[in-house]
């Protein structure tokens, strides 16, 4: 099936955006030291930036299309994959399964996710089945995404250990590709806006280490750091990934690494008359990995964790990164058991413990 992206309407220039450092991969793979001061105050001031010479942008269409195929498939047939309510990701995942306010209102988008551990090791099935336009793209689309976004995730974590103190390997052997993890790839469809000014997907940090965002249309926002409520447009630029670090990098590394809150907001001006496509790489420590400052290892976190950590969700010790990734999942699910209240503890009403 060919199916032709229109031509999207540009985003509107009189917005504030939000200004985010750019990385480029070519040079940070290359040693070059400059780079990894430029990723390092990216990832420890804000938390979000772009990236480019990835060399994933080449591999993301056949991604879209697969998102494309699966998501318009009847809802009869999405549902055989849903992800259930258990704390799984992997799966389908209906527009409304989450909440998107405070107020109890939910989210709009779709998402299709695929396991990078049944990715890999296509046709075995490490955790569960797929619908077949995933299926059919698991070699051709799939694995190619997964392994250069492995491969652009693993550099970066060399930089971190390095400017971190922490010895070779402390951080890559907590994220070992080969070892059964909740990492995935997501492909996200969200009805145009025109009518219903919903929004897409509620504020949350992310409950992995890194994220690789791709996305043509407006609508992802950022909080600004030490503010309540200043969100701010991330405009998409060709070419250029969005990055981001997430809850298990920020935990692992006593706040250094810094995971933000973001939201997915209507597009902007005529850009909501269409149908908004994105698509993530979430990269995440193996299941059995222990989510715990890694105050031993380096003198830098033991330092940093004597302060209260940012995000706002008590980590019980020896909590592992399945347990984390479960108990994050359920607390913005609408069928979760404390409801509304535990989608509220995630956030705080975006009041982050800490100020600084
Ligand atoms: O679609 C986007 O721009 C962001 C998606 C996102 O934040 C997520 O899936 O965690
Ligand atoms: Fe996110």
């Amino acid at each position: 099936m060919t199916v032709t992206t229109p031509t999207l309407p540009p985003f509107p220039e009189d917005l504030q955006t939000q200004d985010l450092l750019v990385i480029d991969f070519e040079k940070l793979a290359g040693d070059n030291e400059e780079e990894a001061d430029l990723l390092w105050k990216a990832a420890t001031e804000f938390g979000f930036w772009y990236m480019k010479n990835h060399g994933i942008e080449e591999l993301t269409e056949p991604m879209f299309e697969m998102g494309r195929e699966t998501l318009a498939l009847p809802m009869e047939e999405k549902m055989k994959f849903w992800q259930g309510n258990s704390g799984d990701s992997f799966g389908y995942k209906a527009a409304g399964a989450t909440f998107s306010d405070f107020n109890g209102n939910t989210d709009v988008a779709e998402f299709i996710n695929v396991s990078k551990d049944d990715a890999l090791s296509y046709p075995s099935v490490v955790h569960r089945a797929y619908p077949l336009p995933v299926q059919q793209r698991m070699h051709t689309a799939v694995q190619p995404f997964v392994r250069q976004c492995v491969r652009v995730c693993e550099v970066m974590l060399k930089v971190f250990e390095r400017k971190l103190g922490l010895g070779e390997g402390e951080l890559g052997e907590r994220h070992r590709v080969e070892k059964e993890s909740i990492c995935e790839t997501r492909c996200i469809k969200v009805p145009p806006t025109r009518e219903r000014k919903a929004t897409a997907l509620g504020a949350h940090t992310d409950f992995g280490s890194l994220s690789i965002l791709f996305n043509k249309l407006g609508g992802l926002q950022v909080l600004t750091p030490n503010t309540r409520d200043d969100w701010k447009y991330v405009k998409p630029l060709p070419g250029h990934a969005i990055c981001n670090i997430g809850d298990t990098l920020d935990l692992l590394t006593g706040g250094i690494l810094r995971s933000s809150y973001h939201r997915v907001q209507p597009p902007p001006g005529e850009q909501a008359e269409y149908e908004r496509w994105s698509l993530v790489y979430f990269y995440r420590p193996s299941n059995d990995v222990e989510i715990t400052p890694l105050i031993t290892q380096s003198s830098l976190i033991a330092a940093a964790a004597k302060t209260p950590p940012r995000i706002p969700i008590p980590l019980e010790s020896g909590t592992t990164a399945s347990q984390w990734f479960k108990k994050r999942q359920g607390m913005w699910r609408t069928d979760s058991e404390k409801g509304i209240e535990s989608y509220i503890a995630t956030g705080g009403k975006y009041e982050p413990k800490r100020l600084d």
